[in-house]
């Protein structure tokens, strides 16, 4: 009896969440971009979200059962409960039908134990009546018919379910990753947001809830509530006989449900810890290898997997004494049953197929029972899964991407850091910025060259409205960028990363990235500006898939600059890599910014390293201390034995040939206009 139902229940819900959670660990290793990850793990200040405001409960009906849930946070709750109902809602048809057909193969199951103990007092009696004077056949033939309706409405119910959650859960998480691609980068780059783990496993966890729980709810219900109906009406004395089972039975389950949720975060966080070891070492396995770092890095692992087992272990032991005990006073309570049951049997009272019937229906009524404790555990789950998708769905981006103002693709101006004072929201009081002062001409270029760290690609990011600054604005043709609409502004720079990312599919798809619509003649005229000759050389040219290939860092250079000017950017920001290339590709990416600056009216903004590149630019500013320290063309500076970007340039020149290999490099370089 509730052996047979502690036995048949299915994995708890714990493990499956460790499983779900496992598979999209291994996803994020596919997906995550390397330098994001990088840069993720490398953060090691605390970056804190901005509070998602809590919403308060609007009806009655809400801080009731926020009262009634056993969960943290009742209000939350509620509001997760709600739009996890709303989600359903283009469903309540399909829904509508399943549990129509739902409570259709319930009669019929219902009307199993009945039946057979219908069929024993039939078999047992010697001059047996079937009901409604049917003939044996006839009777068998309904039988039949009956439990063929109850196993198709069973077998219909179970895919209309299946299905309306599956396409729950897919709105879901495409709410949930369009909501993700418009926060500011900081949310998601910095892992604060746990994008991705909300996407594939919470998602999942809620669409679960919404259909398959509701099912198994339900079906629990009707199993329960008819079953003891039906017992009372067979025998009320046994009925109240097995109903003693019930209150320990269901506090037994209430303490065990509680322990597993609370085991069941436990085994989440330590499985976040194992991804984020195993993550950390994989994007960086040339490390890992060249350090001789295995054994230390599986050790690393290995502690992190132990800390999983151990919880596992205690799992393992919590439900075998919850399922152990459950089944033991279940089969006690048979005993019991069939003790007094034969007795009464015995005396005429009922007959031995009404007490067939009775332990039968004993056991839908404690499989109901059963399935409504895993069916308030899963509401749970779904529940707090629900409230960490709806934080990503209902978070307000700090900078909006659509709303403010269009800029016409056409509009030129000057670019002017007014005032600027800026610090990162993770590192709050650290100002890498301080009265940052600095007017773009159109057309004009400058390059920014300064010491590592000292704040020049975060210019770049201000430029690109990833952060905007504390005090001070930048303006565009005397506009403040922050009137604009984020996507709008966007549309007119061009952007060549220090890393450029490129992403799955062919070097014409990554050329054209953001610019669907570009023709393959628009694509090749900007390869061939951008002077990516390496793609004719390939045997399917611009059709060869990115994934196949090992791009040089200048290569990748030249594909960046290729797809930044494919958008014919008014504005081009530069941010040069820092490790240096070999002659040939500095001097093809030097001629591609060469060529930009004489045939374009782009106005530049490099983040320069190399003297090659800071020398092509009309100005050069120096940043220091968060300021701009000195400006002038490439001669006034180098001319000046005074200049502090002599200084800096000659610091960043290779220390142990000295000046003279400084001056000769100089010489080297032949500006354009300057
Ligand atoms: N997202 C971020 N959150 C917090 N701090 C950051 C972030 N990005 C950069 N920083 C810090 O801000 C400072 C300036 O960084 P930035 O990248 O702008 O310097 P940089 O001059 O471009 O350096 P490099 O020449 O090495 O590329 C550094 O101390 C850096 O660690």
């Amino acid at each position: 009896m509730l052996g047979i139902w502690a036995t048949s229940c299915s994995r708890p819900p714990a493990l499956i969440g460790l499983v779900n959670r496992t598979t999209c660990s291994q996803r994020t290793l596919v997906f995550k971009p390397r330098t994001s990850l990088v840069k993720q793990f490398q953060a090691h200040r605390p970056y804190t979200t901005p509070p998602t405001p809590t919403p308060t409960p609007k009806s009655n009906n809400a801080s009731i059962l926020s009262r009634v849930l056993p969960f943290r946070g009742g209000s939350q709750n509620t509001s997760s409960l709600r739009k996890i109902v709303a989600l359903a809602k283009p469903e309540t048809k399909p829904l509508l039908a399943a549990i129509g057909l739902l409570l259709a193969s319930s009669a019929v199951s219902m009307t199993v134990p009945f039946t057979i103990g219908k069929l024993i007092d039939f078999f047992s009696t010697n001059n047996p009546q079937i009901p409604f004077g049917l003939s044996t056949w006839e009777a068998s033939a309904l039988l039949l018919l009956l439990f063929t309706a109850g196993a198709a409405a069973n077998a219909g119910r179970a895919m209309i379910m299946r299905l309306a959650g599956q396409r729950i859960v897919a709105r879901l998480r495409e709410k949930t990753y369009s909501a993700a691609l418009k926060q500011e980068v900081e949310f998601v780059e910095r892992g604060e947001g746990d994008v991705l783990s909300r996407l594939s496993v919470d998602t999942s966890i809620v669409g679960e809830s919404v259909t398959q729980n509701l099912s198994d709810g339900l079906r629990a219900v009707v199993m329960s509530s008819v079953g003891l109906g039906a017992m009372f009406y067979v025998s009320p004395t046994l009925t109240v006989l097995m109903l003693a089972v019930v209150p320990p039975v269901s506090l037994g389950a209430v303490f065990y449900g509680r322990y597993l949720k609370k085991l069941s975060n436990k085994t989440q966080e330590a499985v976040g810890e194992m991804t984020k070891v195993a993550t950390e070492s994989l994007s960086a396995l040339r490390t890992v290898q060249a350090f001789n770092a295995v054994p230390q890095e599986q050790q690393k692992f290995h502690d992190r997997v132990d800390k999983i087992l151990v919880l596992a272990r205690k799992e393992a032991i919590a439900s075998g004494i919850f399922f152990g005990s459950t089944g033991w006073s279940g089969n006690i309570t048979l005993l019991a049953l069939l003790g007094y049951g034969g007795t009464l049997v015995s005396h005429g009272t009922i007959s031995v197929g009404d007490l067939t019937s009775l332990l039968l229906y004993t056991v839908y009524v404690g499989s109901g029972l059963q399935m409504l404790t895993s069916f308030f555990s899963s509401i749970m789950r779904g529940i707090g899964a629900g409230m960490r998708v709806f934080e990503v769905i209902d978070r307000t981006p700090a900078i909006p991407d659509d709303s403010g103002l269009a800029v016409p693709p056409d509009r030129r101006g000057v670019v002017r850091f007014e005032g600027i004072n800026f610090e990162y929201p993770s590192r709050k009081g650290v100002e890498i910025l301080k009265d940052f002062n600095l007017e773009m001409a159109v057309g004009e270029s400058i390059a920014i060259v300064g010491e590592s760290g000292g704040g020049k690609s975060s210019i770049h990011s201000l430029l690109l409205r990833y952060y905007d600054p504390v005090k001070g604005k930048v303006t565009f043709d005397g506009q403040d960028i922050r009137e604009f609409s984020a996507t709008s502004w966007r549309s007119i720079i061009g952007v060549v990363p220090q890393d450029p990312v490129l992403f799955t599919g062919t070097i014409a798809t990554n050329i054209a990235f953001g610019n669907p619509d570009a023709t393959r003649e628009q694509i090749e005229s900007a390869a061939r500006e951008a002077n990516c000759e390496f793609i004719w050389g390939m045997p399917k040219g611009f059709d060869t898939e990115i994934g196949r290939l090992s791009l040089s860092g200048g290569q990748r250079q030249r594909l960046a600059i290729a797809r930044a000017l494919l958008k014919n950017p008014v504005i081009l920001a530069l941010d040069e890599a820092t490790s240096s290339l070999d002659a040939t590709s500095e001097r093809r990416v030097n001629d591609a910014i060469d060529k930009i600056l004489r045939s374009r009216q782009t106005t530049c903004l490099f983040v320069a390293h190399r003297l090659s590149t800071i020398a092509r630019a009309e100005r050069i500013v120096v940043l220091e201390g968060g300021r701009i320290t000195e400006s002038g063309t490439y001669r006034e500076l180098v001319t000046d034995e005074n200049s502090r970007f002599r200084a800096l340039m000659a610091a960043q020149l290779n220390a142990a040939a000295g000046e003279s290999l400084y001056i000769d490099r100089v010489s080297e370089v032949t500006p354009t206009d300057n």
